[in-house]
């Protein structure tokens, strides 16, 4: 966390004059959209990504690809083989030899300066590497080195970090390699993505102590298989924190991305906090995504939810209760989760994420400074936060450029008047609607992409 005086606008944060009733429709996941794009672009024949999420994170990864050679063209279908529900847009993604030079601008996003950097091993010419100065500081110098040792040759200066230049040579030989993912999940996710176009495929051993994100790696294998490629897995029988790759060709798929349901967890938190009942739409019945667990971690807090025809029905009591609870496997909901425990009626332990130091910005330290601003008491701990409810009042909530701070200071700004969001927009990482999304909440109207 860098300090960040108020340079950008104020937004705000409207307070609830009481229950939220309102369907949200969220539009797609972040994480499913930028896997799809990366896997359709390796295969070997064209493919749709249907709904897919168009924000700064997803948009960065699509310029990217097609910097590389990689054709993308974005339509509006009003109907799809793909089955019911899949009208709207749709990206059709026709792979192609890829090829430098080129520059990627990763921004912000974990997933486009993890992914592609194996991506561009596979191209023929020189790949530069960028994006902004948090991504200097967030960590990459483990799948540098492990492309490394796969056969791939990059420049950086030194730090194992960006910016870097990654001298594509057409293909890469693979092989086996350890890596210490204990600071993200994102590094094996990485390497296991582009693996079946190595020579080799991949076996990937991860070594370090602690592994944050599970359900991030087994979205990325259960993605990967549905393109067409074998995938040994610790789960499958195989050993513990091994995961293999065969070498083979990525069918081009039709798939539909689901919604976000990380994004979902303001929307279900304003429910919880005002007593009120929200709707999320096309909530998916199986999933990999982390946020499906908000269904058991907000119903501790104080709610209750039911998986309908018509999606997810959350309703809150307005009674909120505190939560001990390791959040070490779904860490990109920790600042949503510690802006309604900041608003219960005892006191939270959050644990297991010591590595969200490492993400948009440094989440435990922001949180903390932010919260105890506004009058709260927070102290961080070595892996997460403590947090004792106070009575709250209204300030400005920075946000250092993390779309999840800005949705957590909204969160908190329902039940404290006078709250103000600094830089809301940052939201546009993956939920550029947000918002607009949040006044229709509020109003009681549709809410969401095209509403
Ligand atoms: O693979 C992914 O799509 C993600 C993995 C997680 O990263 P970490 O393992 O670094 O927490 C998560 O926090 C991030 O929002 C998205
Ligand atoms: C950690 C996150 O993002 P990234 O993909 O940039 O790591 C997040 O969205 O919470």
């Amino acid at each position: 966390m860098t300090e960040t005086p108020a340079l950008h606008p104020l937004w705000p944060a409207p307070l609830a004059d009481g229950a939220v009733h309102a369907t949200v429709t969220v539009p797609g996941s972040k994480s499913v959209t930028n896997r799809a794009l990366v896997l359709a672009a390796l295969a070997a024949e064209p493919g749709w990504v249907r709904r897919p999420l168009r924000s700064r994170d997803s948009q960065l990864m699509s310029d990217a690809l097609r910097a590389l050679g990689v054709g993308i063209e974005e339509t509006v279908s009003s109907s799809s083989s793909a089955g019911a529900g899949a009208g709207g847009e749709a990206w059709r993604i026709i792979p192609a030899a890829l090829h430098g030079p080129a520059t990627v601008d990763v921004g912000n996003a974990g997933t486009v300066m993890r992914f592609l950097p194996p991506v561009a091993t596979l191209a023929a010419g020189d790949i530069r590497f960028d994006g902004d100065p948090r991504s200097y500081e967030r960590p990459l110098g483990e799948v540098i080195n492990a492309l490394r040792a796969l056969g791939a040759r990059i420049d950086d200066d030194g730090r194992g970090a960006l910016p870097m230049t990654v001298h594509g040579g057409g293909a890469l030989e693979g092989g086996t390699v350890e890596i210490d993912a204990s600071n993200s999940s994102q590094f094996v996710s990485a390497l296991l993505l582009s693996a079946p176009r190595f020579n080799q495929g991949v076996e990937v051993r991860h070594t370090g102590a602690t592994l944050p994100s599970m359900p991030h790696i087994r979205m990325t294998v259960e993605m990967l298989r549905a393109a067409g490629a074998q995938v040994d897995t610790p789960e499958a029988g195989g050993e513990k924190n091994v995961w293999r790759v065969a070498p083979s060709a990525l069918l081009g798929r039709d798939m539909v991305v689901e919604p976000d349901l990380s994004n979902a967890q303001p929307f279900l938190a304003a429910a919880l906090i005002t007593g009120g009942t929200v709707t999320i739409p096309d909530w998916p019945h199986r999933t990999t995504q982390p946020g499906d667990e908000l269904r058991r971690i907000f119903t501790e807090m104080g709610g209750s939810c039911e998986l309908t025809d018509a999606g997810l029905v959350f309703t809150g009591t307005g009674a909120i209760h505190g939560i001990d609870v390791d959040l070490g496997e779904v860490g990109e909901l920790t600042p949503g989760i510690a802006a309604v425990a900041a608003l219960a009626d005892s006191p939270s332990t959050l644990r297991g994420v010591a590595h969200l130091r490492l993400h948009e910005t440094d989440r435990l330290a922001a949180l903390t400074k932010e919260i105890n601003e506004l009058g709260g008491d927070v102290t961080e701990t070595a892996d997460g936060l403590h947090i004792r409810p106070r009575k709250l009042h209204g300030g400005v909530f920075h946000t250092y450029d993390d779309h999840r701070m800005a949705t957590a200071g909204a969160v908190i700004g329902l039940a404290v008047k006078g709250v103000e969001i600094e830089n809301v927009a940052t939201t546009a990482k993956t939920l550029p609607d947000f918002p607009k999304m949040w006044t229709d909440m509020l109003a009681g109207a549709e809410a969401g992409a095209g509403a």
